[in-house]
């Protein structure tokens, strides 16, 4: 999903939905061989990987690693996470989707911002996306735009977006640690990048859609941050990960957290983990909310392999760049089946 980038007519999906359109917009209509029904792998019985955090430490980074290298993609169990917080967070969440437009268009996203409540827009390749979304700073403190975008209705909204984010938050540190670890690194490695990170927490509505055979939720993409840590509704499928040229449907498990290695991991593991593609669907009979927080370095934060990753065997793949630079880069590219970070390749 494109950070900022706004639907071109600035229309959340709910309101596009009451005026019953008949024929689906041409915006939202997906590239031939990019639609939801293509490449669709739902027979083999692959299944992205369980973490359990209460396994050993050593079994668990050794799965972390695996799960990383192989997906990119992964379920974490016993992370921590009181998980009634999270479903208070996704209640509020429809309450705020149901309440009237004028109400939540007090919260709209500025032109030429991520944070705030609208349609998101247009996927990497410019295609629309079919999803409302209501963005919130997290941190760095300077960032937490409390009274301007955090909704104050439904009552404990803010509380909760505050609570979630703090015990995300911590998981998020421990998985950061975590990570440099199982490749080796210092457990401080990624200290730069995520101490003082840019988190932010998104609340997806995924609304019904009668033209669920032609539009996606999200379409095809890499997330750009550091990781990504996504909640979805349990049992609840719609979230597809991109495996051997297919797409393969997540199945959430009950309670777990879903975290998907994103672009600057990539880079920064000099290619070891990856930042797999992925997708939404939408259905016309199911809705959904998804709870996404993101983990970005600031904007002037260099990425680049780490060093102790590098030998002459094992040359650095990817260039340095601020993370600032790499987000205009991905902005200007709008070429479809690409992996984005191979802009950042030597
Ligand atoms: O909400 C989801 O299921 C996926 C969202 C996603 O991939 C994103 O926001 O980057
Ligand atoms: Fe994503």
């Amino acid at each position: 999903m494109e950070e900022g980038s706004g639907d071109e007519k600035g229309q959340a999906i709910q309101e596009l939905l009451k005026s019953c359109p008949k024929t689906v917009p041409q915006r939202f209509v997906q590239p031939d061989g990019y639609g939801p029904r293509d490449r669709r792998c739902t027979t083999l019985g692959l299944e992205i990987p369980v973490i359990d955090m209460l396994h050993d430490r050593s079994t668990m980074l050794r799965e972390l690693k695996e799960a990383c290298q192989d997906w990119g993609f992964f379920q974490v169990v016993n992370h921590g996470v009181d998980m009634e917080v999270v479903r208070n967070l996704r209640r509020l969440a429809y309450e705020f989707y149901v309440m009237p437009s004028q109400e939540k268009r007090k919260w709209r996203r500025k032109t030429g911002e991520s944070a705030g409540y609208g349609a998101f827009g247009k996927s990497s390749d410019g295609t629309s996306d079919w999803v409302d979304t209501l963005c919130m700073y997290l941190s760095p403190e300077s960032a937490r735009n409390v009274e301007t975008v955090w909704p104050d209705k439904p009552e404990l909204l803010r509380v909760y977006v505050d609570e979630a984010g703090k015990q995300i938050g911590e998981y998020a540190q421990k998985l950061a640690a975590d990570l440099s670890e199982s490749l080796g690194l210092p457990r401080d490695h990624f200290k730069e990048v995520l101490a003082d990170s840019v988190a932010s927490l998104r609340l997806n509505l995924y609304p019904l859609c009668p033209f669920a055979d032609r539009v996606l939720g999200v379409g095809a993409h890499s997330d750009m941050d550091t990781f990504t840590i996504l909640i979805e509704e349990s049992e609840k499928e719609g979230l597809e990960v991109l495996k051997n040229g297919l797409w393969l449907p997540v199945k959430p498990v009950r309670d777990g957290l879903i975290v998907n290695i994103g672009d600057v991991t990539q880079a920064s593991s000099n290619g070891k983990y990856k930042s797999q593609g992925h997708r939404a669907l939408v259905f016309e009979h199911s809705e959904r909310v998804s709870i996404v927080v993101n983990y970005s370095p600031l904007p002037g934060v260099s990425i680049c392999p780490a060093q102790e990753l590098l030998s002459s065997s094992h040359p650095a793949m990817y260039r340095q760049s601020s993370y600032a630079d790499y987000i205009d880069l991905c902005q200007a590219d709008k070429s479809l089946g690409r992996d984005r970070v191979d802009s950042l390749l030597c």
